[in-house]
């Protein structure tokens, strides 16, 4: 179970997106993808939604063919919550969530607001402490609230994959540790893109790394987390110590020097 990835590559133009990824996300369990901007995570996060299709290689959901189902099915398997995304009209917070619900209407026609898809918004809008603001219209909810909905509104697709594309931007401290709590506390399997390391490493059961469309390092936090990977990766110092409470890994930055290339 969970979501193996088979020798993936993916190319636009000329440009190499993806290099013969392999990879696998455990089932039931909270895999983060780390990498610098440009890295290849988000085109990863729409290959393995079934969204991209690979020019070579393959992605089982459950052991299942994601590019061979149709969208719907598709998506009744896997929902991805993408960077920035915002209604189009200014719905309320549960109507946001019920737009989860489409993927499981029967037909073109079939209505997909009825007693249960209620029920399971409200659920997922509980399940990321908005259940109170269900009727708020989506523009009079703060940035972090929307992003909360919208994670409402992948968790009501019920799939048996979430791919969340860096769901802790916008969010304040709390906010982030709240929202990867519940995440955690779901047990769907989950694959989110994330920029902090030290928050990966908290929260993670598993990491996956990837640079310049290229897998450099899978496994538990403590393996993936290590100074020379991070300064190959992103060209900067760390050092890495264990949370003096919990032991999760906790990367510390040097400053860059003044004749650092970077600066
Ligand atoms: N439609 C496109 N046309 C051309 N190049 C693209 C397109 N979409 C993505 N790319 C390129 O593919 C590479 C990977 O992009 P992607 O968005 O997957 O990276 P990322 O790791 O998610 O980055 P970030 O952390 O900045 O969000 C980048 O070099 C990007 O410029």
């Amino acid at each position: 179970m969970g979501v193996t990835i088979e020798d993936v590559s993916y190319r636009i133009g000329e440009q190499r997106i993806l290099r013969e990824i392999s990879a696998a996300i455990p089932s039931g369990a909270l895999t983060g993808l780390l990498g610098p901007n440009g890295a290849g995570k988000s085109t990863l996060l729409r290959v393995v939604a079934g969204i991209t299709t690979p020019d070579s290689g393959r992605v089982l959901v459950d052991h299942e063919e994601i590019h061979a189902l149709d969208r719907k099915s598709a998506a009744q398997r896997v929902a991805l919550l993408e960077q920035n995304t915002s209604p189009t009209t200014d719905l309320s917070a549960i109507d946001v969530a019920l737009l989860g619900r489409i993927p499981h209407r029967s037909g073109i026609l079939g209505d997909f607001r009825g007693d249960d898809d209620r029920r399971i918004a409200l659920d997922a809008l509980d399940a990321v402490g908005m259940a109170a603001f269900a009727d708020r219209r989506w523009h009079t909810l703060s940035g972090g609230q929307q992003q909360r909905v919208q994670i409402a509104r992948a968790i009501a697709q019920q799939p048996s994959v979430l791919l969340l594309d860096e769901p802790t931007n916008h969010l304040d401290v709390s906010a982030q540790l709240s929202l990867l709590s519940r995440v955690r506390r779901l047990g769907i399997t989950t694959f989110a893109a994330l920029h902090d390391l030290t928050l990966a490493g908290a929260y993670c059961d598993h990491l996956i790394l990837l640079d310049g469309g290229e897998l450099v390092a899978q496994g538990a936090p403590h393996t993936v987390l290590r100074p020379e990977l991070i300064s190959r990766v992103y060209g900067v110092d760390s050092v890495v110590v264990p949370h003096p409470k919990t032991g999760h890994p906790v990367v510390l930055f040097s400053p860059l020097s003044d004749d650092d290339p970077l600066r």
